[in-house]
Order: structure tokens, then sequence, then C-alpha cells
């Protein structure tokens, strides 16, 4: 199978895409965050120069402390709209069409950010704003070291905002804390009122013990699904439990090796299910069409094969069959206006 090159970056731009897993502040752009210090200099100099360090992790543990540094930037409601606004565009402008954020409310007594409600509130007023270019839903994100308390007041407000466009709930944060039982009941109580569930799963070997209680309540997508041992990898194909892959993010966190040992080539050749997807563009650097080229450059994917894995993220999608259905539609207008692509190998 010819391997494609040349223009390879313009088609992963071009191509239309599904985007399910990014959170919005592993989102943030070097241009966004130079924003964000500017307006916040004077109440915070010792963050005046801030940018997030480049290729600086000698593993996932350095992940997870680079949000002390930028929720500070991100604190106040009009920081929660920039942030929010400027993600969705950056998608877009990379040729997203179909997008769920998420993210993990937060509040502040020091600042106008008081409550988690208002946070929800302030990223729902951006993400619901009109656009002719791109679709985007909120999923919210429960923390693993979140009380069941802290947890439930999270379901709490997704099912509050459930048809003002919070389509889901979301387990993520630090794999070394917390455990998935503490939270388990705030995510049964989702289901209950109708939200679909998606859970970060086996990033690291040390999940693998709390893989079966994660499976045992049929999450409806599964992120990373990195390391898995032959009982959940059997569960999860037998389930078609379609799995959010984010390459550059395990590369770069050193879950996986390099991107040629990267599992989305197991998940390709047992035709299960996957969506590419970028976790955190900001932090990583790597928008949703690099993570199209890098899966075609490590796994020689054509063109068509590349638009055959954005059409199938559909099927996964958090929302109805009619918007699926329209979806596909576009997709499909798209690819008999770009034929020449697929002509061509
Ligand atoms: C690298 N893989 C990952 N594994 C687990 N959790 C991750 C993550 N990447 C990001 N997050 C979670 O998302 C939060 C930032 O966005 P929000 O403040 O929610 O918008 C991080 O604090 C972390 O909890
Ligand atoms: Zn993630």
């Amino acid at each position: 199978m010819p391997a494609v090159t040349g223009d390879l970056k313009a088609f992963c731009v071009a191509l239309p895409k599904v985007e399910l897993h990014a959170h919005i502040n592993g989102s943030i752009s070097f241009e966004t965050i130079k924003k964000l210090t500017e307006r916040k200099k004077a109440e915070k100099p010792h963050l005046a120069d801030y940018q997030i360090p480049e290729n600086s992790l000698d593993g996932i543990d350095d992940f997870f402390p680079l949000f002390k540094l930028i929720y500070q930037l991100t604190d106040d409601i009009e920081a929660i709209k920039m942030v929010t606004r400027d993600v969705i565009d950056e998608f877009a402008k990379d040729g997203t069409r179909y997008l769920e954020l998420r993210s993990t409310p937060r509040k502040y007594d020091d600042t106008d950010l008081k409550t988690k409600d208002l946070y929800v509130q302030s990223v729902l007023s951006v993400v619901n704003q009109p656009r002719d270019n791109i679709v985007v839903k909120l999923i919210l994100s429960v923390d693993r070291r979140n009380t069941l308390e802290e947890a439930m007041e999270t379901v709490e407000l997704a099912i509050k905002y459930k048809d003002q466009g919070v389509v889901a709930v979301d387990l993520c944060g630090d794999v070394h804390a917390g455990t998935f039982e503490t939270v388990k009941p705030a995510f049964l109580k989702a289901q209950q009122h109708g939200l679909k569930v998606t859970l970060h799963f086996c990033e690291v070997p040390e999940n693998l013990p709390e893989a079966p209680s994660l499976l045992a309540i049929s999450p409806d997508r599964l992120g990373h699904a990195t390391l898995l041992d032959d009982a959940c990898r059997r569960q999860i194909y037998e389930e078609r439990i379609p799995i959010e892959v984010c390459m550059t993010s395990n590369v770069l966190s050193k879950t996986v090796p390099k991107y040629e040992d990267h599992h989305v080539k197991d998940l390709l050749l047992a035709g299960q299910p996957f969506v590419i997807c970028t976790d955190d563009k900001g932090v990583f650097r790597a928008d949703l069409s690099d993570e199209y080229m890098r899966a075609a450059t490590a796994f020689t994917m054509t063109y068509q094969q590349l638009y055959q894995a954005s059409l199938a993220s559909i099927d996964a999608i958090f929302s109805d069959d009619a918007t699926k259905e329209s979806i596909r539609k576009e997709w499909n207008q798209w690819y008999e206006r770009n034929i020449h692509y697929f002509n061509k190998v």
C-alpha cells in the first residue's frame, strides 16, 4: 500500500474531522497563553513570562503539575470564556467539524468564578454560540482525586445542563492518584439520567487492577486504553467500545515508546472502533491534523484510509442519530468535492 507523502499536511487540515477527546485547559495555544499572561501580569508578576515548557516531560507524572500554573491563568470568568473561544476557533481552523470539549469545573473564592456552576455556564455560553463551521458539545470531567461529594456536584451540573450542550461525564486526572471506586456512584447516577460516560482507561499499567470495575459500568467510550491485559482487551473488543486514541500525548508522556509502537496499529488490524484525538493540543503542541499525519506516517495509511477513519469516528459521537446522519452527509459531500485526492492513490 503506497504511503501518503507531499501535501499530506494540507490534506490532513482539509479533511473534515471529529475531535472527541480534548481537555480545554490542556488545549490552550501558545498565543492564548500570551494573552492570559498579559492580562494577569500586574496581579501575578511571577507568571508574566510563563509559557508551557516544550518537550520537557520525563514521564506522565511530570504532566499533571503543569496545571498548577495554567490554572492560575484561567481562574476567572473572562479567562475561561477566552480559552474556550480560542480553543474552538483553533480546532475549526484546523478542519475539525464536530468537537466534544471536556473540562473539570473549578471555583475560586477570590475571583468572580465563585461556583462550579458559574464555570460550566461560562464554558457553555461560548460552546453554544451559533457557528456555521463547527458543532461543539461539552463533557464535564470528574477528577480522580475528587471526593464522592465533589464528583456528585459535577454530575449534578451535567444533569442540569444536559439539554444545553452537556452530553457526557468523563473520568480524568492524575493516573497515580485517587480510585475509581470512590467516585463510581456519581457515574452510575449520570447514566441513570441519560448522560453518556467516557473514562480515561489504563494509561499506565498501575491502572489495570481497577479496569474490571471501570468496564462493569459499560462506558460508552474509553480514553487511551494504552496498556491492556488479555481479559480487558477481549471485553473491549467484544463490546466494540470505541477508543479515543491520543498518540502524541502517549509518546510525549512516555506511556508509548514511539509512534510506530502505538496501539492504533492493533485497533486497525482488529477492526476495532477508534477515534484519533489530541488530548491536550496546547501542552503537546500537536493539532488534530498533526495526529492524522502521525497516524499516516507511522502506519502507512492512505488518504482513503484517513478519510475512512474520520468518517467512522462519527459513529462514536455523543449526539443523536439525526445529527450523525447530517454530519455523515457533510463528509460525503466533501469527499465528492475532493475526489482528486483519492484518485491519486
Ligand atoms: C495526558 N493524559 C491525561 N490523563 C488524565 N487526565 C488528563 C490528561 N490530560 C489532561 N487531563 C486532565 O485535564 C485537566 C486539564 O483540563 P481541564 O481543566 O479539565 O479543562 C488536567 O488537570 C487533568 O486532570
Ligand atoms: Zn485525556
